[in-house]
């Protein structure tokens, strides 16, 4: 039996005076803009609070509104629910609320507690972002970027290291930590590394921006592009707002990352315009076959990244990478001219060997490379021969 976790009386509302309504209680808005969850009490307190100083007519339309927005967030969350996204989005203030006359309690387990790891990072990332937002509005953010200096070509680079090398053009990642591996490399020190990353010849650089599980950051970021480092940089991000992407932009990243199993069609298509506007490269990554098809469906499309670790359970295994590229959808890919890029878990010549023969035309790596104490040798371990010449 799930546990009580909290108890109190609401002042002012009582059980009787709260009318009775046809939606579920717990649902919330997704959007983290609107952080106030619309359930029936704040619903109505909103109402009382606002009644000596609203006039009714406009005290109609703010409800109307109100209702509105709720419809809104519940209908985005059945859209993501119908396109197999099982990532929900978090509670804005905790646990749904129950009531027992004038009692209002929470159930621990109740929606209210992540189920896995990545549904717990996004859930983190959607305060953070809320935070970060607050300091650094969007306004500010455009005014910067209007003075920013020019992105680099991001797929240009990967399909020159493909073309001249032969082999899959490398994206090298900066990765310090992860919640699967724990701490990677203890001496860190982002900047000696991605200069050690491209004189071992990677084509392209992935900075995880994640603090909190990833131990990495947006100042990594920035310091490895003010660094003089040529090699254009995606940006590791849980990107769940489009805020993050104009942060990214003015942080120094040439190419960003959108998670399939995060986002559903319309935000990935919305993002990737927002991508196109500001001269990003957008990485989009998929797990599973539904994901893939999902954004084979989507205009505009010129990465997709192929990631052999389930972000659900950490379980890495690469015959993914070939199992999502068998058929009719690596046929669409050919088509389409789509840069696939294999993603995690990549150890030896005979994985990378092994995903090139899948198909990809890029690999993302990092635990395997940035181990290593020159992790530009690590490279030349990987690949089984200096790819820097
Ligand atoms: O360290 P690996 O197994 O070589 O994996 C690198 C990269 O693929 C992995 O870090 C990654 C792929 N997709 C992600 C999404 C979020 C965070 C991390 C990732």
């Amino acid at each position: 039996m799930e546990g009580l976790i909290s108890l109190k009386t609401t002042p002012g509302i009582s059980s009787q005076s709260i009318p009775s309504f046809n939606h579920p209680p717990n649902f919330f808005l997704r959007r983290s803009s609107m952080d106030l969850p619309l359930r029936r009490s704040n619903f109505f307190a909103i109402r009382a609070h606002q009644s000596d100083t609203v006039s009714p007519k406009k005290e109609e339309d703010e409800d109307a509104l109100k209702v509105k927005e709720w419809e809104v967030g519940m209908f985005q969350n059945e859209v993501a629910a119908s396109q197999g996204i099982r990532i929900r989005r978090r509670p804005p203030t905790g646990p749904p609320l129950h009531y027992v006359g004038p009692f209002e309690f929470r159930l621990q387990n109740e929606g209210n507690t992540p189920r896995n790891i990545l549904e717990e990072i996004v859930w983190h990332k959607d305060m953070e972002v809320s935070e970060m937002k607050g300091k650094k509005p969007l306004a500010a953010l455009k005014k910067v970027i209007e003075n920013a200096p020019p992105t680099r070509d991001f797929v240009g680079a990967l399909k020159a290291a493909h073309s001249r090398a032969g082999l899959p053009g490398l994206i090298a990642e900066v990765k310090k930590a992860s919640p699967s591996r724990g701490i990677l490399r203890e001496n860190f020190d982002p900047v000696e590394i991605a200069r050690a990353y491209e004189k071992g010849g990677a084509a392209c650089l992935s900075v995880l921006t994640d603090e909190k599980y990833f131990k990495g950051s947006f100042e990594n970021l920035e310091a490895i592009r003010n660094a003089g480092v040529k090699c254009p940089l995606l940006c590791k991000e849980f990107v769940i707002d489009a805020w993050q992407i104009y942060y990214a932009r003015i942080k120094g990243a040439d190419a960003i990352l959108l998670i399939a199993a995060v986002l559903p069609d319309l935000d990935i298509r919305y993002m990737i315009k927002i991508c196109k506007m500001l001269g990003l490269a957008a990485l989009v990554e998929v797990h599973d076959e539904r994901e893939m098809d999902r954004v084979l469906g989507i205009e505009g499309i010129e990465l997709i990244g192929i990631n052999n670790r389930n972000l659900e359970t950490f379980e890495v295994d690469i015959s993914n990478t070939k199992k999502l590229l068998e058929g009719e959808r690596g046929q669409m890919i050919r088509q389409k001219d789509i840069i696939v890029v294999g993603e995690s878990g990549l150890f030896t010549p005979d994985d990378v060997a092994y995903v090139q023969e899948a198909g990809v035309r890029a690999v993302l790596v990092g635990e395997s490379i940035v181990k290593q104490s020159d992790p530009g040798k690590g490279i030349t371990g990987l690949f089984g021969k200096d790819i820097s010449l």
